[in-house]
């Protein structure tokens, strides 16, 4: 999967079912349910879950309860069998059309060839562009402007610049160098920052630091919540580790597996700005604790072997 903003031009079924109330505010998951063909237990099975605009949320969960399922869907990447998904009041597609949905996956997926400068450039300079192809667009489905964020696609704002973002997460002395001469930690970084320069209204993280060394990992996190500090983007961030996800997110949604559910949303009551003291705070350690519990019985609720490929 792509780190820019996906793309896609299906609009074709973009409409909401008639009982779907769109909601401005919101992504809104409801009764979702998804089995992969060929399989006998459902990846996801009535999967409720509503994410207020410009918050930070985190799934997480044993392997195989539907994380990246789940992302994919919101994303318009995955169909499903029933239920329904709608972002800030637009279906998937239509959020996807309008260049709302930006993703960010395990690998940076840079392109090799250009500098760290120019590959955090490209999409604006695609998104140009796109820009009137999306004007037309929307002005033949309105709901599309309602999801479109401040400033997306080419529309770089006094913090969106490319040496802002560049600045934000450590990398203007190494603006000129290639994909090959950098860290692992360092393109993603690269991938970070050219995802949030595309300023989607939601940016979906599926294990972005997962390849790096603890240290690296701990660094990144910081420059994340500085960045999001200042973006206030909508962020569903999948990740294996407790202390990520309490040190980014407003909410922790805990996922239980055989099938995929949410098993239980933790909210993330520490302030922000997140400084060391907030992060060395009891308060933080306390939530851990609560994420670990739940994480303890959302695995003991899906621990029963099941074979998951029919035959
Ligand atoms: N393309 C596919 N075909 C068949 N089954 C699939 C496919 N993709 C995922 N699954 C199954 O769906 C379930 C959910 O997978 P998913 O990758 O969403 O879980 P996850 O929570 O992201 O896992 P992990 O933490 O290991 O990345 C798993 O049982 C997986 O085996």
């Amino acid at each position: 999967m792509s780190a820019e903003a996906v793309s896609s031009d299906a609009l074709a079924g973009a409409a909401l079912a008639p009982h779907v109330v769109a909601d401005p505010d919101h992504i809104v998951v409801r009764g979702l349910h998804k089995t992969y063909p060929g399989t006998s237990v459902a990846a996801l099975s009535d999967v409720e879950l509503v994410v207020p605009r410009g918050t930070f949320v985190s799934l997480i969960g044993p392997s195989g309860c539907g994380k990246s399922t789940l992302l994919r869907a919101v994303a318009g990447l995955e169909g499903f069998d029933d239920g329904s998904i709608t972002i800030f009041g637009a279906t998937p597609e239509e959020a996807c059309a309008a260049k709302s949905v930006g993703l960010v996956p395990q690998a940076p997926a840079l392109l090799p060839w250009l500098t760290v400068r120019q590959n955090v450039e490209l999409p604006h300079k695609v998104n140009r562009r796109a820009d009137r192809r999306r004007a037309e667009r929307e002005r033949k489905h309105p709901a599309l402007s309602a999801v479109s964020a401040p400033g997306a696609s080419s529309g770089l704002d006094a913090f969106a610049d490319v040496d802002s973002l560049l600045d934000m997460v450590n990398l203007t002395d190494a603006a000129d160098k290639h994909p090959g001469a950098l860290s692992g930690g360092m393109q993603q970084r690269v991938a970070i920052a050219r995802a949030f320069g595309l300023r989607p209204e939601i940016l979906l993280m599926d294990e972005p630091f997962s390849a790096l060394d603890e240290f690296t990992r701990e660094a990144l996190r910081l420059q994340l919540l500085t960045l999001w500090q200042r973006m206030r983007t909508t962020v569903l961030f999948v990740t294996h580790s407790v202390r990520e996800a309490v040190t980014l997110s407003d909410q922790v949604v805990v996922m239980s597996a055989r099938p995929g559910q949410v098993h239980e949303v933790i909210d993330v009551d520490l302030p922000r700005p997140r400084g060391a003291d907030v992060l060395l705070s009891p308060q933080l350690h306390t939530i851990e604790d609560r994420v670990r519990a739940s994480l303890q019985s959302a695995w003991e609720a899906g621990a029963a072997p099941v074979d998951l490929v029919a035959g």
